[in-house]
């Protein structure tokens, strides 16, 4: 960690520990809105293909796509993309091409990223791949796991990922427990790799970018420039202080997005705007981003989902909906307002709008 601390330096970073988080990226002097604070190459990243769709492996890109002959799994949108893949792709293909045509059908993006982690781990130590201080291999031995943390049925799938991934690669000593535990550590690690209008093109582990912590409030925005991961300052950080990024939908209500941390970061998240839950301010808040209108008897207060799911709750008058009767409300809505958008007509559109209100709610987040 200190070859990182040197280079992070010069970069106005330091790293730190916190008893609560874990570690943590702190700035070393003053950023401001729109400053780079940090870019990285992936460590290694896979694109998002599917039976349906497929993307080159280098650039993500959907065109003049050509299937690899040897290994039939991976795709290139030309020379250029296959010679930058090469040194990974060239062990990569010699497994994938032993496999029979219905076990290559499970080789998910997943699993094509453990395997290359494998492989580069082999190349790094080989000196085909070179080591540095921001790409190597200590820093995915660093990464959480939250192994302890996991239940068992997810384990379980684990493990069996981890056996089809020791199949692939057919190295003896091998440690299924170790690629279940990378498994793990892919789950609250890596990232969905998107195009600038927000779009999924691939997933990558960027081991370094991994190391900021989550805010509801964030200083700071993760954005993808082709496959190079930016961190950018979204307001003034001042030096000493985290630099945080945002893991979930910030437009979010504050127990939606606690479900979502809990659930695949494993963690409950106490930053500024998830202290103020149950409060007067953050009811609003979640009431505008995803509450409906309980409008019962003339009540002007919102419904927001209780946090057992068991259904909706007016935050006024305590009337409780359940999920079916709001979804079948939602869909009402959805086939109006699809009916509305075709619709040029003004007296239609009159009644149409009279139509949403006798439905007396606001779809808005169902
Ligand atoms: C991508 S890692 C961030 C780096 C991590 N702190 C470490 O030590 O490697 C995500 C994990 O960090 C921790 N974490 C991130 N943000 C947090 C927060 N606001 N509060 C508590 N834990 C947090 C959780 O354990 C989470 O699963």
């Amino acid at each position: 960690m200190e070859e990182l601390q040197a280079s992070l330096q010069p970069r106005g970073l330091t790293l730190s520990t916190f008893h609560d988080k874990g570690r943590s990226l702190l700035a070393a002097r003053d950023f401001y809105p729109g400053e780079v604070i940090i870019s990285q190459e992936p460590y290694l990243c896979v694109p998002n293909n599917s039976l349906t769709e497929s993307r080159c492996d280098g650039c993500f890109s959907k065109s003049n796509l050509k299937k690899c002959s040897a290994c039939h799994v991976v795709w290139y949108c030309g020379s250029s993309c296959q010679k930058l893949e090469w040194k990974l792709h060239r062990l990569e293909c010699q497994l994938l091409a032993k496999l029979d045509k219905e076990r290559r059908k499970s080789v998910t993006p997943t699993i094509r990223m453990m395997v290359k982690l494998y492989l580069r781990r082999k190349l790094q130590n080989g000196n085909v791949i070179p080591v540095t201080a921001m790409d190597n291999y200590n820093f995915v031995e660093a990464l959480v796991s939250h192994m302890s943390d996991i239940d068992e049925k997810q384990l379980l799938l684990y493990a069996q990922m981890a056996n089809l991934v020791n199949l692939i690669l057919q190295l003896p000593n091998n440690d299924i427990k170790e690629i279940a535990e990378n498994f793990s550590k892919f789950a609250c690690n890596a990232h969905t790799i998107c195009d600038s209008e927000l779009r999924p093109l691939g997933t990558g582990l960027y081991p370094v970018i991994s190391i900021i912590n989550h805010s509801c409030l964030p200083n700071a925005v993760l954005i993808f420039e082709g496959r190079l991961a930016v961190v950018r300052a979204v307001q003034h950080i001042p030096k000493d202080s985290e630099v945080s990024i945002s893991y979930v939908e910030t437009a979010a209500s504050t127990i939606t997005r606690q479900k979502t941390l809990k659930e695949q970061y494993l963690f409950t998240c106490t930053c500024v705007r998830c202290n103020k839950l149950g409060q007067y301010g953050d009811i609003q808040e979640s009431a505008i981003l995803e509450g409906c209108r309980c409008r019962d008897n003339g009540c002007s207060g919102f419904l927001l989902r209780e946090s057992d799911e068991k259904g909706f709750v007016c935050q006024q008058c305590g009337l409780i909906r359940n999920k079916e009767e709001i979804r079948k409300i939602a869909s009402d809505i959805k086939a109006l307002s699809d009916k509305a958008s075709s619709s040029g007509n003004i007296n239609a559109a009159g009644r149409m709008e009279r139509s949403f209100d006798n439905l007396q709610i606001d779809d808005s987040g169902v």
